[in-house]
């Protein structure tokens, strides 16, 4: 598991094209090292305006979207297509734009999925498919390259809310009943399966951020503030911008 570490820019769009043009370079970096990239997505948006400047970035093309894997971190349960959902915005903000491998695209499933409108299942189906896409032997989860967060005001990340039962799941994908943030109804992984991937990036923007952010760093209980329960196995990388970074503990401020 690694330390945090922390980078500030000025403004939220700054943060966007700065993280765009990051995640560029990490998804060539993979293909690079590993002849393909796998990137778990997440909504919001900050994350969205990071997808919008990707898709707007000429180097784009640089990167072979027939070998990247698409993934999502949490998933607000409402009918395919609506624009609501953060599949829905990411496809109109980067996915459409480029030319993927559909069969290596994987939403989280709709409510109108055709295999069921149970959220607890749509959860376990979610599951089996990261399953299918597991490394060969005992894994039960592919390898994430990099895994995108957004940081919620209270201190949530992906779809894990402070003091929710999900915290307490033992399946790598959970269901989410009664979400303060709406839609109630939501699909999230879980801060174990989020915690196996290689590198994971929380972003976050806002002063409404700034003290989930300064808690998260200052070490407070995941159950509390998810966002202080994640780590990365290779890098932990805060991206924040100047609002957001303004209650950073001692420790940290030198790097804003
Ligand atoms: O579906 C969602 O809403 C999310 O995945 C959620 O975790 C989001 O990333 C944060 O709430 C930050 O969202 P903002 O960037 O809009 O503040």
């Amino acid at each position: 598991m690694s330390e945090a570490s922390i980078a500030v820019h000025a403004d939220a769009e700054l943060l966007a094209q700065a993280v765009a043009a990051r995640l560029l370079v990490r998804i060539l970096d993979a293909q690079t090292g590993r002849g393909q990239a796998s990137v778990v997505l997440t909504g919001g948006r900050i994350a969205t305006a990071v997808y919008r400047a990707l898709a707007a970035l000429p180097a784009r093309e640089a990167v072979d979207w027939s070998r990247v894997d698409v993934w999502w971190g949490d998933e607000r349960f409402l009918p395919e297509g609506d624009p609501q959902r953060n599949a829905t915005q990411a496809r109109a903000a980067l996915l459409d734009a480029v030319p993927l491998d559909p069969a290596r695209v994987h939403p989280m499933p709709a409510s109108d999925d055709p295999a069921g409108s149970d959220p607890e299942e749509a959860a376990g189906r979610y599951a089996a498919e990261l399953a299918r896409a597991a490394r060969p032997g005992t894994a039960v989860l592919p390898h994430f390259d990099v895994l995108l967060l957004g940081v919620g005001e209270d201190g949530h990340v992906a779809s894990v809310f402070p003091e929710h039962p999900v915290h307490y799941e033992n399946r790598p994908v959970s269901a989410v009943r009664g979400s303060p943030k709406p839609p109630p109804i939501r699909t999230t992984l879980t801060l174990p399966t989020i915690n196996t991937a290689e590198e994971v990036w929380l972003i976050a923007s806002g002063a409404d951020k700034a003290r989930a952010v300064g808690l998260a760093l200052a070490g407070a209980g995941p159950v509390q503030l998810p966002a202080a329960g994640v780590r990365g196995i290779n890098r932990t990388l805060w991206l924040l911008d100047r609002s957001a970074a303004a209650d950073l503990p001692a420790r940290f401020r030198s790097v804003r």
